[in-house]
């Protein structure tokens, strides 16, 4: 796993370790992390060119102490100085090693053609330094333009503890922020490194321990990895029968949209369900059996479509292409009257919107799993740009206003539940941005709920196989829901390997 803390828990905790150790301990082991990865980066120290963008706090602080060591061990190194002060510690450093510093002048653009420009381009790295965890808001002044030429090259980039202009909490990002090949962060991640915009912004994350654990409490964000997956993924033993890995019960999927019914039902079945019972009207069930015959089917009639739910279920999947009518509306609140686990996935989260109750009432494990336009219809006063620009707020606050478990669909698959740490997927990937991928995801989560898992770890585990999946279907080209399912086998496989 790895943790994400906010900025108030970092400073609390680097407060503590500091009152304990000599003055500038901590920067020092920090620019030591620091060098030792740009050192990595560079092709060799020795006669290369670094361009460090300096700010006026700590961030620049250590983007100039590591400058000084590359400087240290014969790198031509070059400040170019943007705050409205410099650390003088750093910047004596960097000049007894040799290296240079500049004065940027504080006019808010820098022209493309200016002597900053040109340096940052040709140099064999660039260490942003222009402002940490101590940036508010998007980047001003000459730091933005500096952000925004060094982002124009296309010289190796590394971010001091985040790329600067991204929100260290959120992953928000308002207007230009760095680019990063690399980001080099101190202590414990920071959410907006494993959540997109920010996400995006900051390349391999490399973690250089600063002494910080021992002071960190919970974490307020964590990021499975392979192991953590794999442990908690249910697999067969030797006692398991059908019933016992879990029978899921689907309604999922309607005469006008047959295709979400066989998605949902291959993620379920290539995510290992026990037994899938599926329900819905003749032409649409009949369309799963063609495709599934080890789905066990039931057919409903349309005078009397409750009737023909199936009972002997260990957990529901409700709303993929089941549409938003009355009998769609009567069907949903059926099934979350059940003491059953359910996931509500597109057309059943569309009604939610309309009948809060519904859920916020319900005692029983209920998983959303809306993408952002969805998550709207739940939170009226908002948008889905700015849910998307902010998912870690909307998709906690969605869980604590519904009382249940939300994992919100997109770039990074962001997972809430009241009172424990939000999850962020680390696997998020374009490819998966083609209809029917929601689908495959419910059926698998599904899958999951019905084998026992708690709803969240349902949910951590479904969406990590989901993007895994999708890489390993992509040779190349573009990839279709239906590949997902294919792969679903090989991204459980290779959990153990990764
Ligand atoms: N506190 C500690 O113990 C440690 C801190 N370290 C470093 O210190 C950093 C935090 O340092 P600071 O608290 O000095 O803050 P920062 O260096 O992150 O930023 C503060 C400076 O940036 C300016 N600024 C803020 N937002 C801006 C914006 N949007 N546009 C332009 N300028 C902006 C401020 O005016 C101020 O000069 C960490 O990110 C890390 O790199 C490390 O050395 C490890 C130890
Ligand atoms: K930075």
């Amino acid at each position: 796993m790895r943790y994400a803390h906010t900025v108030d828990t970092v400073r609390g905790a680097e407060g503590e370790l500091m009152a304990r150790l000599p003055d500038g301990a901590l920067m020092r082991r920090a620019a030591t992390g620091l060098a030792r990865v740009c050192a990595r980066v560079l092709p060799r120290v020795y006669g290369s060119r670094v361009v460090l963008l300096v700010g006026g706090g700590d961030n620049g602080g250590d983007a100039l102490y590591a400058g000084s060591q590359l400087a240290s061990r014969g790198a031509a190194v070059r400040a170019l100085l943007v705050g409205s002060r410099v650390h003088e510690g750093g910047l004596s450093a960097l000049r007894s090693a040799g290296g240079r510093a500049v004065e940027v002048p504080r006019t808010t653009e820098i022209p493309a053609g200016s002597e900053a420009a040109t340096e940052m381009a040709a140099a064999d790295l660039i260490v942003d330094g222009l402002v940490g965890i101590g940036g508010t808001g998007g980047l001003r002044g000459p730091h933005a333009s500096l952000a925004a030429l060094a982002g124009a090259t296309e010289t190796p980039t590394v971010a001091v503890d985040l790329p600067s202009g991204i929100e260290a909490d959120t992953g928000a990002v308002e207007g230009t922020a760095v680019r990063a090949d690399v980001t080099v962060t101190f202590g414990t991640h920071k959410p907006g490194l494993l959540v997109s915009p920010g996400a995006e912004h900051a390349g391999v994350v490399e973690l250089v321990d600063i002494g910080l654990a021992g002071e960190l409490p919970t974490a307020r964000l964590e990021s499975p990895q392979a192991g953590d997956v794999d442990v908690s993924l249910p697999r067969p033993g030797p006692e398991s029968t059908k019933y016992r890995r879990g029978v899921l019960g689907m309604a999922v999927g309607s005469d006008r949209y047959r295709g979400a019914a066989v998605l949902a039902a291959g993620g379920a079945l290539r995510g290992g369900v026990g037994m899938l019972r599926y329900a819905g009207h003749d032409a649409v069930a009949t369309e799963v059996l063609r495709h599934w015959p080890e789905v066990v089917v039931s057919v409903l009639d349309p005078e009397d479509p409750l009737a023909g739910l199936p009972e002997r279920v260990d957990a529901w999947v409700v709303g993929p292409g089941r549409g938003v009518d009355g009998d769609a509306e009567t069907e949903l609140e059926a099934i979350l009257g059940s003491p059953l686990p359910v996931l509500l996935d597109a057309d059943a989260v569309t009604l939610l919107g309309t009948r809060p109750r519904l859920v916020r009432d319900r005692e029983a494990p209920t998983l959303l799993t809306p993408h952002a336009a969805e998550m709207a219809r739940l939170l009226p006063d908002t948008s889905p740009r700015e849910i998307e620009a902010r998912r870690l707020e909307y998709a906690t606050r969605t869980a604590e206003e519904y009382g249940c478990v939300v994992l919100l669909k997109g770039s990074t698959t962001v997972i809430a539940e009241p009172g424990r740490p939000a999850l962020a997927d680390p696997n998020g990937t374009s490819l998966l941005a083609t209809a029917g991928t929601g689908d495959v995801l419910s059926g698998l989560v599904g899958s999951l709920l019905s084998g026992g898992l708690a709803p969240r770890e349902a949910a951590m585990c479904g969406a990590y196989l989901h993007g895994l999946a999708a890489r390993l279907a992509h040779d190349g080209g573009p990839i279709s829901a239906s590949d997902l399912i294919g792969a679903l086998p090989s991204a459980i496989r290779a959990l153990r390997t990764e």
